[in-house]
């Protein structure tokens, strides 16, 4: 807004200067381009100004017709006004400030309409707010993500439209008797990274990279270690999450390719969102400097075994494409004719499917329990979340000392926590393509604890064609639906360790249990339907999991805050800067800490 002001200022300076000039300055070349170039500016400035009262009072008539109506007529959801044509909202919804459009928004939108349109580079999309047709959305198998998958593969990985054509073969007739080239891919994540034999397989892993790296660390008890825990943290998980997942050659051919990913990571949604050229000039130059390191690592395989992979039903986990998930993906992208650049792209994306997510979570929960170990955050009589954690984590041992990862997962204050984690941090855009018109009921959101709808009172029209868009940072914090079933708990702007729990540990008469039952339609940190994440199981393993080894070996002790320019500072690390939709956000500062091990 503070541009519009000073382009107002600035013309109505530059005009009322000309207002004062003598003829025959105002005809010298420069100052009657200076002329023309203001009145154009004027006049689109005044066609703005109309456009966004026109949208604004389509806007309020939308808000005074919705809830009303009692014939079951289904109404356009209302628009948020606007003031350029195409751009439309885009300059408030791509801002970097966290949350900044919905902060925004609800500023004078009420939350209770349950919806709203907006119009990003031309498109129109509905965005959806209400609890009872989230749920509805999220748990209809019958829409899919299509378009917002070719924006990612084509915008984000760079891929051509018609190598992401093969890819996924959305438009491709299939041939009788043959799957479309989505459902296979489909099929090896619920085969190879969904059922719980393989994601512990995968976990097993994991835990046994995580352990040899750490294994050599901090072992000289004479010496002051001090550590800034994310960046630690970072190298230690992108290398044995990488490592289980795609094999130990890559990193091996790609030694610096956490430094090259999260020079990507950080640039992905600007890339995604189709930001003109010369805004993501950068950001394509790193994309590409990782994905040519990962082409090098497929041509270094190929050099070794040839164009075939090693059988995902063989063992478990081999050094050259790691998992039996990777396997998989790497033979359909053989049978699917994907090129090695193709293939080094897609890699890169599942790299961010793994990296740009666990480990800011697992980062967010370690602070918080480190931060309430902190002698001066003791409240007289009443155990810390650390304590209680390290409790659970110890009862999650067997008896030689290694971790049962089924008990670990289990334990009610660390899935609370770790929920709580993805409620705050998890800033996802769910999207779905409408193929064919359709109502969608709104309904007053529930708040019983069964998490039961209520009847609806209002449905929305959607159109074949338009985009609906589910954010997740409305539903997770939305107070209507946090704090009328639990008054007591703090704000849902907090972070409460407990608030998935059926009862606070700190009451001694009643064993807590973890739950999410009246979360419905407010909490869905993966998405839902038959695209939710299919990493979720290994996602939450691997966090608990690292996490109880980490806490396990290293005792810590708090030195302070630090921003992230890696200045001290007094401030618990606050959300760094990104576009909306960035999953699992980052920190933008960190924990210094002294650390030992404990053995
Ligand atoms: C805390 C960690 C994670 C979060 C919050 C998260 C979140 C999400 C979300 C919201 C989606 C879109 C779902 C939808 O449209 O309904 C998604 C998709 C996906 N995730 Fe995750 N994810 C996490 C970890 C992982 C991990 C560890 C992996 C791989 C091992 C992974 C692999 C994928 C893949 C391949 C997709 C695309 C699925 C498709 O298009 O059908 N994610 N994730």
């Amino acid at each position: 807004m503070s541009t519009v002001y000073a382009s107002v200022v600035a013309l109505v300076a530059v005009r009322a200067t000309l207002a004062f000039l003598p003829a025959h300055i105002l005809s010298s070349p420069p100052i009657a381009v200076l002329n023309a170039l203001s009145t154009i500016v004027g006049c689109a400035l005044i066609l703005s100004a109309a456009l966004y009262l026109f949208n604004t009072l389509r806007c309020k008539i939308g808000l005074r017709n919705f809830g009303k109506r009692r014939d079951g007529k289904a109404l356009q959801p209302p628009p948020i006004p606007y003031a350029i044509p195409w751009i439309g909202n885009s300059p408030s919804f791509l801002s970097t400030k966290p949350h900044h459009f919905w902060s925004t928004l609800f500023e004078w939108y009420p939350r209770a309409v349950g919806a709203c349109s907006i119009v990003l580079g031309g498109r129109m999309a509905n965005v959806l707010f209400s609890p009872v047709a989230i749920q509805h959305v999220i748990q209809d198998r019958t829409l899919g993500r299509e378009e917002f998958n070719i924006d990612v593969v084509v915008n984000g990985l760079g891929i051509s439209k018609e190598e992401c054509e093969r890819f996924y073969g959305y438009n491709t007739p299939v041939k009788e008797g043959e799957h479309p080239p989505h459902h296979e891919q489909d099929k090896i994540n619920v085969d190879y990274l969904l059922k719980a034999e393989k994601v512990n397989e995968l976990t097993a892993e994991f835990i046994k990279i995580l352990k040899e790296r750490i294994s050599d660390q901090f072992t000289d008890r004479s010496a002051n270690h001090e550590i800034e825990l994310y960046k630690w943290l970072r190298t230690l998980m992108f290398d044995a999450s990488t490592i289980s997942l795609l094999g130990s050659k890559v990193l091996e051919v790609c030694p610096d390719l956490e430094h090259l990913f999260f020079q990507f990571d950080q640039d992905m949604l600007s890339l995604f969102f189709g930001l003109p050229g010369w805004l993501v000039s950068k950001a394509v130059s790193n994309r590409e400097k990782a994905v040519s390191q990962l082409a090098n690592w497929h041509k270094v395989v190929r050099d070794q075994i040839g164009t075939k992979v090693p059988d995902p039903n063989g063992m478990s986990w081999e050094p050259l494409y790691g998992s039996r998930v990777n396997r998989a993906r790497q033979i359909f992208y053989e049978k699917r004719g994907v090129s090695i650049r193709g293939r080094a792209a897609l890699d890169l994306g599942m790299i961010f499917g793994i990296s740009s997510n666990a480990i800011p979570a697992t980062n967010w929960l370690l602070m918080y329990v480190l931060e309430s170990a902190r002698p001066e955050r003791q409240k007289p009589g009443e155990r810390s979340l650390y304590s209680f954690i390290m409790d659970e984590i110890k009862a999650s041992q067997n008896e030689n000392g290694t971790l049962n990862i089924s008990i670990l997962i289990n334990q009610p204050i660390l899935l609370s926590a770790l929920h709580e984690v993805l409620r705050l941090y998890v800033d996802v855009l769910v999207g779905r393509t409408i193929t064919q018109d359709m109502a969608l009921a709104l309904g007053a959101h529930s708040t019983s604890k069964s998490g039961a709808p209520s009847e609806p009172t209002q449905s929305i029209q959607l159109n074949s064609g338009t985009l609906l868009m589910v954010p997740s940072y409305p539903a997770h914090t939305n107070p209507d639906v946090w704090q009328s079933v639990y008054p007591h708990h703090p704000q849902p702007d907090v972070f409460y360790p407990y608030r998935f729990l059926t009862s606070s540990p700190h009451d001694t008469t009643t064993k807590p249990v973890f739950s999410t039952a009246h979360t419905t339609g407010s909490y869905f940190p993966f998405g839902g339907g038959k695209t939710m994440c299919p990493g979720r199981n290994f996602a939450k393993q691997e966090i608990l999991g690292a996490l109880a080894v980490v806490l396990l070996t290293f005792e810590f002790e708090f030195i302070g805050y630090v921003d992230a320019k890696g200045n001290t500072t007094d401030k618990f690390p606050g959300l760094r800067d990104t576009l909306p939709g960035s999953a699992v956000m980052a920190a933008s500062g960190d924990f210094k800490l002294k650390v030992k091990r404990r053995d």
